[in-house]
Order: structure tokens, then C-alpha cells, then sequence
């Protein structure tokens, strides 16, 4: 399209013109013209009656006003002025009418098609013809144009198709679809059309008798069908637009000399009469015109084209003669009411072309998806049901991975997906906060332990009954040993009771100060040749005096014995100790484990509640994992109790061991004294003498009953935080 293409609105879209036949003599008297020949001035009827006529001194004259009046006009100029602007209109999509009406015999087919075989009184049609393809060969580059025509005749209420050869040649008009049943042909260049046109014209119903080569019977309507496609992308439009050229039959008074039967003129003013109408209708809002087109197969074919909101050229044909004054009257007064329509804007068929039409509306679903998505995120459109659950576990792995620095990104497309990271995120940060809880009470528990234990096993009770017997015939037999022993044995008691002070001997009567506590003392004697420390590299004479010592006195022998027993004993049930508590912890952590698994399963199940399947699989295997959790729950309560058992076990041999070796102890410094071997010794002096296991294993062993008690204080600790709560919420 272009500027000069462009309709203006403004323009008057329905033209009147008049063609007045040219004759030898014109009846003078009975219609002017104005120096514009815009109006034209027709004598009142009644003056030209011939039984009143009478001499006028002032004659009355109807005015009738038209867009132009034609006499001695030729067809260039009719064309020039009444039809070519049409052109551009039908290529911008606006549908034209262009119609010759009058009476019979005044040059409406001279008009509309010409004289045949004279080329330069050719008429509208063919002129129109050789417009429309110079200008689709002007626009060859920007446009592509198509041309169809269509030629139909109409008599009455039959239609005869004229570009269809034979006798049946009749079609039926259909009101929506005038079209259906014509012939539509394409014309690919203007001497197509032309043959077409001249082939139609040739098939015309004409009268007999005539006294001019053709008189048609019949109406008939060329069909110009327009489609105008622009080649520039970025317009992408299609103009559809069909301009009708119409013949109206010849209008006349029966009875008057005339070559045309009654009933030919009697359809040819029907049609006149439903043409005034139809135009009464259109002119005046409040009727419709829908019966009156349903009578016309004229304006069935017509259609919307027949409006005011199209490009309408009416041309009015008259005959200048006394005798045929009625006619002219009556034609120009039709004409009359249809220069009174009001003007409109005319309207343009406009439509998308198809490559334009699918990427704009690719465009809009485009927009529309992105406004549904944003609905989505914004308005929580989306449920969780939504979401599968695959893209449930894809979410979950994508979180992992993201939080493992797998990848950078983590894209969410919704507010549901948001919910389900969220969801994740939620107990990871649950599992974590409480196993930092965990590790603060844990801490806090050792810290606590830590105050609470002094060094050693300051804690440890003595046993109340001996551990052991002697025999009564070998104390008989090793009397004065037994006094000796006794002595020493209440001498360890008292020693007890008076703590550490017991190593503080007489000077005057050893001369020395003996005790592991008495540093600065000991430090003073160790110049002393006497005085035999105790470490790993003088173990050996000790030893052996310790041998001695047992060798001699049997009630310590007896109690070594013991002894020795009880540290088997001690080990043993320290090893079984050990392995419990491994089995406790590993238990613990198979707990942790099963109690993690159906969290999460149980999470799953949330997601597919709303979706039955796969629920029932998931049920099932909640319910193996629960029955795992009961049996552990149970081990851990049994291996608890058995821990507890050999705990208290471990305590009292440790008891018993600690007696036995605070009494060998005190009998051996005693016994040392006596043969004048004095030692000095800490308080590991014993332990050297008497440890058979190693200290490493007794480390860990150590150690890992440490915890285990550490993590039974939490228990109890925990058990008690419950229990207030529990009062609390009772309260
Ligand atoms: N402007 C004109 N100049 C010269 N001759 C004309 C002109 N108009 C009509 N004629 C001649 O008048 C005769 C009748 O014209 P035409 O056939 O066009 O009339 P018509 O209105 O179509 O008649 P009908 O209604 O019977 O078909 C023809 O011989 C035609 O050549």
C-alpha cells in the first residue's frame, strides 16, 4: 500500500453521475443543465402534457444535483471521471460498485461495455480491465495482485452464469455465499479478462427486434475479484476487495412502442423498484433491508459491497425526449435518493497474510506463556500436585549438587518447585542444628565430667569384706610373718585413715623421711647409697626383693594371687565392656540411619499423597523400616543394660584391685624396711610391679567408657528436659 492508496476518509464514497444520450434533436424544452453540469433541470411533468399544455410564462423546473453530468461526454472522460479512482480502491481493499441504470435504449450497455470491435469507445469495463493490470504491473515489486472475474445475468429470480458455455449455464444465488455456484475465473493478464468479458457479453439474453444491434433483457453484473498481497514483510497484509460493474435492464413504459415485452420491462422496473428500496432502507436506520435483498438475486450478489461504507458510482442514463420525460423523471429521482445517503468512511477488507499472521500469533502465545508463568510464581496457580515425581527428586538431587558446588545455578519455574527447595532446605537445616545441639550438650557433658572427676579413681569405695581368706594352718605355721602381716594390714588401715601422713616414719629411729609426697624430704636423701628408686631401669633388684617378699610372706602371696586373678577377670570383662559399647554405637548409628531413611520416605509419601500410585510401595516399606527401628530400639535398651551390668562389674573388681594393691603396697614398703632396702617411689612404683596388660589397650578402654558415659548423662539429661516439658504443657 501506499499514500496514494490510502482512502480519505473525508471523500464521498457514493457519486451520482447522469449520461444523457446523445441525439440529433433534444427535446429542448424539457431539461437544462448548469454551467457545472453538476444539476440538471428537468421539466415538471404536468406542463409537458399534451391536452394542458399551455404556454408557460414562467416553467417549473425538478432540480436534481449529481456529481457530474455527461453529454457529449466521451468514454475516456466517463471512465477519467467516474470509475478510475476505483482502482486504487479495490487494491486497498475497499469493495466498489459501479452501476449503469436507465431506461431501455439510452446507452447503458454503450457505457458499461462499449461498442464491440471499436477500441476506442470501449466502455468502462474494459477500461477498468486495462487500469487494473497497468497497476498491478506498477506494483509488481511491492505487490503481489490477483485477478478473478465472474460474469453472471440476472432476469427475475434466475441467474444464468455467463462464463459458462451451454444452456446450463443457470445457478442459484445464495444469500452468504452469493459465489458458491458462479464461476470464478482467473485472469492472468488484461486480454483474459477481455475474453472472458466479450465471451459473457455474447451469452447475454437479448431482445428481438431491436432497432441497435443489442437490447438486453436481463441485468447482468461483472465480478472484478481483487487480492492484493503485499510483498514488503514488514506490512504482511492481504487486501481482499471485488468491485461490481452492473448493467441494470432497461426500465421502460409498457405499451409505448418498444421492442421489449410487458413482462421484460416489468422485471427490468422490478428491479428498479428494489433498488429504491433497498437504498430507502439503507437511508433510514430504523428499517431493514435484509427482505428486500432476499428478494433480489442483484443485491444478493451485491451484498456488503452495496453499501454505503463502499466506493459507489451510479450512473443514471437518460433520454432527452418529450415522450420519455415520465422515465427520465422517474430515473433521476432514484438517482435522487441515493445521492442522499449519507457518506461514511469507507470500509477496507484487510487481513494478515498467513507467514505475517502465524508469527504474531506465535508472538502472542509466546507473551501469553510468559504472563501464565508469571501467574504461576505470583498468584501460586501451581500446586505441589503438579509438580511429578521425578522433578521432586531432580529438585532434590539439583539442591545437592548446588550445595556441593556442582553447579552454579539452581532455575526454579514455579512457586510449587520454590516449596519443594524449600522443603529440602528445611530439614537439612533441621538434621543440622540438631546434631550441633548433639555437640554442644556433648561438650558441654565432658566439660562437666571433667570438673566432676578428679584424677584417678578417687570415687572408688573400698570393698567392706575381704576379697580373700587365709588359711588357718598357715598362719599357724607362719606365725611371726602373720603378726608381721597383721601389723602391716592395720597399719594400711590407719594409713588410710590419716591420708597421706602415713608415710611420715620416725626420723630418730630411720633416720630418713619415707613417701611419695614428701619431695623435698626425698630430694635431701638422695645422695643416700641406700635409697633404690624405682623406674625402668632399676626394676630388676626391685623385682626380685618383691619376689622375695612374696616368697617370705604368704598372706600377700596369697593376696598377688588374688590379685593377678582379679586383673584377668578385670581384663576380660573390660574387653567384652569394649565391644559392647562398639556394638552400642554402631546400633546408634543404624538407628540414626533407619530414623533418617523413612523421614524421608514418609516425605515422599507427602508429595504423592494427592497421587495413589506408588503410595502402597512406599507404606510398605515405611512399615520394615519402623519394625527395623523397634528391633534396634530394643538392642540398644539390651546393650545398654549389659553395658550397665559390666560397668558396675568393672567397678568393683577395680575396687577389689585397688585394696588388694594398696595392702601388697604397704606390706612391701613395710617389708623393705625391715631388710633396710628403702625405695624410693611414686605413685606408679606399684603399678610397675604388679601391671601385666598393657596401658595402651587400657587407654582406649578407658576412653571409650568415658563416653559411653558421657552419652548416658545425655540420655538421662535429655529424658529429664522431656519430663519438664511434659509438666510444663500439663501445668
Ligand atoms: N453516448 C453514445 N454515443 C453514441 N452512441 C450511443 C451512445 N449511447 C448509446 N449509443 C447507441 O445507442 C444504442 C443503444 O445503446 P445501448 O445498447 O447502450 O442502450 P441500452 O441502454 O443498453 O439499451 P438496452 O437497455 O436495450 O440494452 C446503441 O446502438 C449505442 O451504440
Amino acid at each position: 500500500m501506499t499514500d496514494r492508496d490510502d482512502v480519505n476518509a473525508d471523500e464521498k464514497n457514493v457519486k451520482i453521475f447522469v449520461r444523457i444520450l446523445p441525439l440529433e434533436r433534444y427535446c429542448e424544452s424539457c431539461a437544462k443543465i448548469d454551467a457545472g453540469r453538476k444539476k440538471m433541470y428537468v421539466r415538471c411533468l404536468q406542463e409537458m402534457q399534451p391536452n394542458r399544455r399551455v404556454t408557460w410564462s414562467k416553467p417549473s423546473y425538478w432540480c436534481f444535483p449529481t456529481d457530474g453530468i455527461f453529454c457529449d461526454s466521451s468514454q475516456e472522460e466517463i471512465y477519467r471521471v467516474s470509475a478510475e479512482d476505483l482502482v486504487s480502491k479495490i487494491l486497498a481493499g475497499v469493495n466498489c460498485v459501479l452501476m449503469g441504470y436507465g431506461q431501455t435504449g439510452s446507452g447503458k450497455s454503450f457505457t458499461i461495455s462499449g461498442i464491440r470491435n471499436n477500441w476506442e469507445h470501449r466502455g468502462l469495463a474494459p477500461r477498468l480491465l486495462s487500469h487494473m493490470f497497468a497497476e498491478k504491473e506498477n506494483r509488481r515489486e511491492i505487490s503481489k495482485i490477483e485477478y478473478r472475474v465472474s460474469f453472471v445475468e440476472l432476469y427475475g429470480k434466475e441467474a444464468k452464469d455467463l462464463l459458462v458455455s451451454g444452456l446450463n449455464n443457470k445457478v442459484r444465488i445464495n444469500e452468504r455465499e452469493p459465489f458458491k455456484d458462479i464461476s470464478v475465473v482467473c485472469m492472468n493478464d488484461e486480454k483474459e479478462g477481455l475474453k472472458k468479458i466479450f465471451e459473457g457479453e455474447a451469452r447475454r439474453s437479448i431482445a428481438k427486434g431491436s432497432i441497435y444491434p443489442a437490447s438486453h433483457l436481463a441485468s447482468s453484473v461483472i465480478t472484478f475479484h481483487v487480492s492484493n498481497m503485499s510483498l514488503i514483510t514488514s506490512w504482511g497484509v492481504v487486501t481482499t476487495a471485488k468491485i461490481h460493474i452492473v448493467e441494470t435492464a432497461g426500465t421502460g413504459t409498457p405499451g409505448r412502442i418498444c421492442w421489449k415485452t410487458a413482462s421484460d420491462l416489468g422485471m427490468a422496473n422490478l428491479t428498479k423498484t428494489q433498488l429504491e428500496q433497498f437504498f430507502s432502507c439503507i437511508g433510514n436506520s430504523t428499517s431493514s433491508a435484509i427482505s428486500v435483498i432476499r428478494s433480489s438475486n442483484l443485491l444478493k450478489i451485491l451484498g456488503s459491497a452495496f453499501s454505503v461504507s463502499s466506493a459507489v458510482r451510479f450512473i443514471s442514463h437518460v433520454r432527452l425526449t418529450e415522450e420519455d420525460l415520465d422515465v427520465t423523471l422517474s430515473t433521476l429521482r432514484f438517482t435522487t435518493k441515493v445521492a442522499r445517503l449519507k457518506p461514511v468512511k469507507m470500509k477496507k477488507d484487510i487481513k494478515f497474510t498467513p507467514d505475517s499472521l502465524m508469527y504474531r500469533l506465535q508472538s502472542e502465545v509466546n507473551a501469553l506463556k510468559k504472563e501464565l508463568l508469571l501467574n504461576d510464581l505470583f498468584l501460586r496457580q501451581e500446586t505441589l500436585t503438579n509438580i511429578s515425581r521425578s522433578r521432586v527428586e531432580q529438585i532434590n538431587r539439583g539442591i545437592v549438587n548446588f550445595l556441593n558446588d556442582k553447579i552454579s545455578d539452581f532455575t526454579l519455574f514455579s512457586v510449587s518447585q520454590a516449596q519443594v527447595l524449600l522443603k529440602c532446605i528445611k530439614d537439612l537445616y533441621n538434621r543440622l542444628t540438631a546434631k550441633e545441639c548433639e555437640v554442644d550438650k556433648l561438650k558441654e557433658t565432658y566439660d562437666n565430667l571433667m570438673k566432676s572427676m578428679p584424677e584417678g579413681s578417687a570415687s572408688l569405695s573400698l570393698l567392706e569384706k575381704p576379697v580373700f581368706s587365709i588359711d588357718d594352718n598357715q598362719i599357724n605355721n607362719r606365725k611371726r610373718v602373720r603378726n608381721s602381716a597383721q601389723f602391716r594390714l592395720e597399719a594400711e588401715e590407719v594409713r588410710k585413715e590419716t591420708g597421706r601422713e602415713v608415710g611420715s616414719l620416725d626420723k630418730s629411729r630411720i633416720g630418713v623421711t619415707l613417701g611419695p609426697y614428701l619431695e623435698d624430704e626425698v630430694s635431701s636423701l638422695e645422695t643416700s647409697e641406700q635409697i633404690l628408686k624405682i623406674n625402668t631401669q632399676n626394676m630388676v633388684p626391685v623385682r626380685e626383693m618383691f619376689e622375695r617378699f612374696l616368697k617370705e610372706e604368704i598372706v600377700y602371696a596369697k593376696i598377688k594371687e588374688a590379685y593377678d586373678k582379679n586383673e584377668k577377670t578385670l581384663a576380660i570383662v573390660r574387653e567384652g565392656f569394649s565391644s559392647t559399647i562398639d556394638k552400642y554405637y554402631q546400633a546408634k548409628k543404624n538407628l540414626g540411619d533407619a530414623c533418617d531413611k523413612l523421614s524421608k520416605h514418609r516425605q515422599i509419601r507427602q508429595f504423592l499423597e494427592l497421587k495413589s500410585e506408588g503410595n502402597e510401595v512406599i507404606l510398605g516399606m515405611e512399615k520394615i523400616i519402623e519394625s527395623d527401628i523397634l528391633c534396634l530400639q530394643k538392642l540398644l535398651a539390651n546393650l545398654e543394660q549389659e553395658l550397665d551390668q559390666a560397668q558396675n562389674r568393672i567397678n568393683v573388681l577395680s575396687n577389689q584391685r585397688f585394696e588388694m594393691s594398696s595392702k601388697l603396697e604397704f606390706g612391701f614398703r613395710e617389708y623393705c624396711k625391715e631388710k633396710n632396702f628403702l625405695l624410693h617411689y611414686t605413685e606408679r612404683s606399684m603399678k610397675m610391679l604388679l601391671e601385666s596388660i598393657k596401658i595402651e589397650s587400657m587407654d582406649v578402654i578407658r576412653k571409650k567408657y568415658m563416653k559411653f558415659q558421657r552419652a548416658m548423662l545425655r540420655k538421662t539429661e535429655v529424658g529429664r528436659s522431656k519430663k519438664a516439658r511434659l509438666d510444663c504443657k500439663g501445668k
